[in-house]
């Protein structure tokens, strides 16, 4: 069955509200980033932005709707994200996903590749974790890390291999970030509290390290 034009509709207005939030944020450099919300599940529907698009505009033209193998489920001359098969893993893989939003920061950047020794971020401690939906006192989470193949099937097998249920987001070395939720209110929450994680920590460092030179000379 394919999604009712309401469906659609409805989608690619919510899609429009989150692009132009994060656009508003500087997330979307040099036309990177993109986004899907799930329409339906069995067969797999969702909604992704067009590929290569400045996302700081609306147009008439610029999501799609595709199919579990990332392809258009109608005729169109529209080209998907060139990496809608990422989006495609996080619905397969997690049936509550029902929202999954890419974009490229320097905070995200940074972090990347200040923690890819170690195949992933640790923080602990931070109120924000609670904007992932982790409530527990001094709570600590790890998000993971991978190499940013540029083979987009590699990419979406290695990120398939270490994404879990509670940790809502997988980071890509010197790439960006992929951050889902139930929909589109909670994926565009738990990518803040991401964002807010990275930038914190990148920015601490920097001024620990300031203070350790300021007292040491
Ligand atoms: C223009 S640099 C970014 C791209 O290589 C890619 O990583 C990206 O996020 C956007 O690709 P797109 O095909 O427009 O969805
Ligand atoms: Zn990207």
């Amino acid at each position: 069955m394919t999604a009712t034009l309401e469906q659609r509709l409805d989608a690619f207005r919510r899609l429009d509200d989150a692009k132009l939030t994060f656009a508003r944020r500087d997330w979307f450099p040099g036309t990177s980033g993109n986004l899907s919300i799930k329409i339906q599940d069995e067969p797999l529907q969702f909604a992704v932005t067009a590929s290569g698009k400045d996302k700081t505009k609306l147009s008439p033209e610029d999501y799609l709707v595709v199919d579990q193998d990332s392809r258009p489920v109608e005729a169109t001359s529209l080209k998907p994200s060139a990496e809608t098969l990422i989006h495609a893993v996080v619905y397969q893989k997690f049936a509550k996903a029902g929202a999954c939003f890419h974009v490229h920061t320097v905070w995200n950047n940074l972090i990347s590749e200040l923690y890819f020794g170690q195949r992933a971020f640790t923080i602990q401690g931070q109120e924000l974790i609670k904007g992932l939906g982790i409530w527990e006192e001094n709570a600590r989470i790890t998000v993971p890390i991978v190499e940013n193949f540029a083979d987009i099937p590699t990419l979406a097998a290695a990120i398939e291999k270490v994404i879990t249920p509670e940790i809502p987001g997988v980071l890509i070395r010197n790439h960006g970030i992929y951050a889902w939720g139930g929909n589109d209110f909670e994926a565009k929450r738990h990518l803040e509290a991401f964002e807010f994680l990275f930038e914190y920590h990148a920015r601490w460092l920097q001024l620990r390290q300031a203070v350790v030179s300021t007292t040491s000379n």
